[in-house]
């Protein structure tokens, strides 16, 4: 008899079905890029590639370099080595505000909202960045309908619950008319019932068409979200490929089990 299998609960039980991965050209593809810290390589030789409603959901235990993959993909940190294109265009050296006037935008794993505006005025100054007045106005009401804060639209951001932030934080950057969301931790901190509402609306999201890549500690949601998961590990990948095949692959189970000698 074969020895039984290891498995972690936490990822091969998760609910379910990932949205079927979209085909066609990437909308934004990162080649063989390296971050280094001084000394420190925080991202080594990774690529990837993310099309038009595809979910990348990038996983690993802390210090892995999913944050300062994400921070490059975005421009917040500069590529030491590699590339970067978004729609044809080689954006490795471009800024993040230029990098979000292309349809590129991001979350904050800290929201921060201008506290004392109201949650629509927030998304206003998002909005406020493509169109002028009555049209602001109306984008900015759609987007807030889009992510279910509509009826909150007067109340002040400082009055909002974490998850009602979080959604703020969506709303923000879809103001933007992005083509592509990236999302810093948008789901950790949520209690369950909130984590299933925002599973949806990311869902969502993507069937509307937007890339999505994701940074999330939440294995189960990250699984059944991801059409693709980058699994990283000091800086380097361990495992990419469906949901199903990095659970169970031994690199991805050692690096969050540990190995018995460890
Ligand atoms: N600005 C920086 N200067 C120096 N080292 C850094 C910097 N940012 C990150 N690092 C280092 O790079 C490595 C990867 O960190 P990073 O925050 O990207 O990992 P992570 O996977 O996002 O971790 P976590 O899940 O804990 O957020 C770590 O060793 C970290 O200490």
């Amino acid at each position: 008899m074969s020895a039984p299998q290891p498995t972690i609960p936490a990822l091969v039980n998760f609910g379910g079905q990932p949205v079927h991965a979209p085909a066609g050209e990437p909308l934004l593809r990162a080649e063989h890029v390296t971050v280094r810290f001084g000394g420190v390589v925080a991202v080594r030789d990774i690529s990837l590639a993310v099309r038009p409603g595809e979910i990348v959901g990038l996983i690993g235990p802390n210090g892995a370099g999913k944050t300062t993959l994400f921070n490059a993909l975005t421009g917040f940190v500069r590529a030491s080595e590699g590339r970067v294109t978004f729609a044809g265009r080689d954006i490795t050296h471009l800024q993040p505000q230029v990098r979000a006037k292309m349809g590129m935008a991001r979350t904050f794993q800290v929201e921060r909202p201008f506290e004392d505006l109201s949650v629509l005025e927030n998304v206003l100054v998002a909005a406020f960045l493509n169109r002028r007045g009555r049209a602001a106005e109306n984008h900015a009401y759609d987007v807030l309908e889009r992510v279910g804060l509509a009826d909150r639209a007067a109340q002040p951001a400082s009055q909002l619950n974490l998850a009602r932030r979080r959604r703020l934080e969506i709303a923000k950057a879809l103001a933007l008319e992005p083509r592509m969301l990236f999302l810093d931790e948008s789901i950790a901190g949520l209690n369950p019932p909130a984590q299933q509402e925002m599973v949806a609306l990311v869902r969502q999201l993507a069937q509307s068409g937007l890339g999505i890549v994701m940074v999330e500690h939440i294995m189960h949601v990250i699984m059944s979200l991801s059409d693709h998961v980058i699994c990283m590990a000091f800086g380097e990948l361990l495992a990419e490929g469906d949901p199903k095949h990095v659970a169970a692959h031994p690199d991805v189970i050692r690096a969050y089990l540990g190995d018995d000698d460890d």
